[in-house]
């Protein structure tokens, strides 16, 4: 799914009316109905609303709002806050309807006249401003989104949390942005809504199709996708008949020191259930016992080294190859994984300690092989990519990571970002909080080493490894609880999330 800016979602709504067609205010009808028929469907009767709108269609749709969700019985009280003059056609023909029922009108033009908050059963409709905010909130607006930060315990934003701009925040003063317990999006999400730093702003945020016109979206230009069942059912192999486990690859899992064996583990086991044909785990000596007993499945390779990984010879060739969980950064830990970049010449995963091996040495960065996936988590990617102001930094720093190093950088978080080398970027949709838990990353080297070894290519590999991880992540916590969620409750998963997603 594109992630499009606020000018092209504009350009999307005014293509809709002419070519649809549809008149603008049938279009706002249509977005009202789908926001009221999510509110209706989530509160029953007894909740009441107060509905804050601006001026602009974003106000617009708050009218609608109100008004259909009068119809149905409920309690709704209006206000606009008149923070300017100048009214949208749509709002000034949506106010018309309502003052023409019994519904309650407000026009707030002072804080003096902010209404009480009714605090139980009750909803606060938030639409100051969507997208067409143009500068940072001042004066009667910013007050008024202080206000209800304050008093509201139940907001609902509409499109926007007021005060957020679309894409770049840095600029913007946070103090004067809604702070919402869920946000509905229309049609497509906003790169806004992806970024961690705006999580207590937008709360959940939920997207409603307005059926914006399909040729637009799909002509449409961007380098921002959100990655959905949509895009990743159609990269996935079915198995054939005649295979056998030559036909699947040989992933090698580079891992593990002692005290760390179990990210070896948990990285080598998830290539196994990965439907990688053969995993070999290069590790330690001390690991040895551990591995054969928790993975018989697994072939071991003893490294030299007793405790930690040392240089010794590694074949590549052949091999598919994950990198770096529980490695540490010893001095001689350092001089294997150079020579083992050096000597690798097929794509492979670097993650965890070899990420924070490279970070600290330049010219190891040069031999990392061409379309390899890295798996920083924030911190890891701050000391390779160095120090960022927010989210938006974050990403272009993202991008010119990958860029330089001719590499596929997966970042990860809520929203994973997947950044191709080319500046293609992919906002994950799946996963859950309970993943932020030790191991995690562990287990995605091994799926992305696993399937690279299938064949798929790396810019595939990476796509669908994090959204399957996601996908394991989302079934363990609704088996379990989010909160209990372990690592190994991921591998366990696989086997349901393939047969969903390639049986289905
Ligand atoms: N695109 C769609 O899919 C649909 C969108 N809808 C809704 O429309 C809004 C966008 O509406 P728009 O009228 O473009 O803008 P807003 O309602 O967000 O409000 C902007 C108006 O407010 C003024 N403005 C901007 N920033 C400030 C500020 N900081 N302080 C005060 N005033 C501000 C601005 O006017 P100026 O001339 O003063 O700059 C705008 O007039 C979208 O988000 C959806 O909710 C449709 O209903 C359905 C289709
Ligand atoms: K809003």
């Amino acid at each position: 799914m594109k992630i499009l800016s606020a000018e092209q979602i504009r350009e999307a709504d005014q293509y809709t009316i002419k070519y649809e067609p549809i008149v603008s205010s049938e279009l706002m009808e249509r977005a009202a109905s789908k926001c009221s028929e999510w509110l209706r469907k989530k509160y029953d009767i007894h909740y009441s609303y107060q509905i804050f709108c601006g001026v602009g269609n974003n106000g617009g749709d708050g009218l609608a709002i109100a008004r259909q969700l009068f119809q149905k019985g409920f309690d709704v009280k209006v206000y606009q806050v008149a923070f300017s003059s100048k009214k949208s056609p749509d709002f000034i023909l949506n106010e018309k309807r309502i003052q023409d029922m019994d519904i309650p009108y407000k026009i707030i033009k002072r804080p003096s006249e902010f209404p009480p908050i009714k605090q139980q059963k009750n909803i606060v409709i938030d639409t100051l401003f969507g997208s067409g905010l143009n500068r940072p909130a001042r004066g009667l607006a910013a007050d008024m989104i202080s206000y209800l930060n304050q008093e509201s315990r139940h907001t609902i934003s509409i499109d926007l949390p007021s005060g957020l701009f679309p894409e770049d925040n840095s600029e913007n003063d946070m103090d004067f942005v809604i702070k919402a317990r869920h946000t509905l999006t229309f049609e497509l999400p906003k790169l806004a809504l992806l970024f961690p730093e705006n999580g207590p702003f937008v709360g959940q945020w939920h997207l409603l199709p307005i059926g914006l016109h399909p040729r637009f979206i799909s002509e449409a230009e961007t380098n921002y996708h959100f990655l959905t069942l949509e895009e990743i059912k159609p990269l996935l192999q079915k198995r054939k008949k005649y295979t056998h486990k030559g036909s699947f690859g040989h992933v090698k899992i580079v891992a593990g020191s002692r005290g760390k064996m179990g990210a070896a583990i948990l990285a080598t086991k998830a290539a196994l259930r990965s439907g990688a044909g053969l995993v070999t785990a290069h590790i330690p000596g001390c690991g040895l016992e551990s591995m054969q007993t928790s993975t018989p499945e697994a072939m071991v390779e003893e490294n030299s080294g007793t405790n930690i990984l040392q240089e010794s010879s590694v074949e590549t060739t052949g091999y598919s190859l994950g990198i770096g969980p529980g490695i540490g950064k010893d001095h001689s830990t350092k001089n294997f994984l150079r020579a083992l970049l050096k000597n690798c010449k097929s794509p492979a995963v670097l993650d965890a300690d070899a990420l924070n091996i490279i970070a600290e040495d330049e010219s190891c960065q040069k031999l990392i092989p061409a379309l390899s996936i890295l798996t920083p988590h924030p911190k890891e990617f701050q000391r390779i990519a160095g120090e960022y102001k927010g989210d938006l930094e974050k990403l272009q720093k993202q991008k010119d990571l990958a860029r330089k190093l001719n590499c596929i950088v997966v970042l990860k978080g809520a929203h994973t970002s997947i950044c191709m080398p080319d500046g293609r970027i992919y906002f994950n949709s799946t996963g859950n909080p309970g993943m932020a838990t030790g191991g995690s990353g562990d287990v995605l080297t091994g799926l992305i080493a696993g399937l690279l070894a299938q064949g798929y290519s790396p810019e595939n590999t990476a796509l669908i490894a994090v959204f399957l991880h996601g996908m394991a992540g989302d079934y363990a916590a609704a088996e379990e609880s989010v909160e209990s969620l372990i690592a190994s409750d991921l591998i366990h998963q696989f086997g349901k999330v393939f047969r969903n997603l390639i049986d289905s």
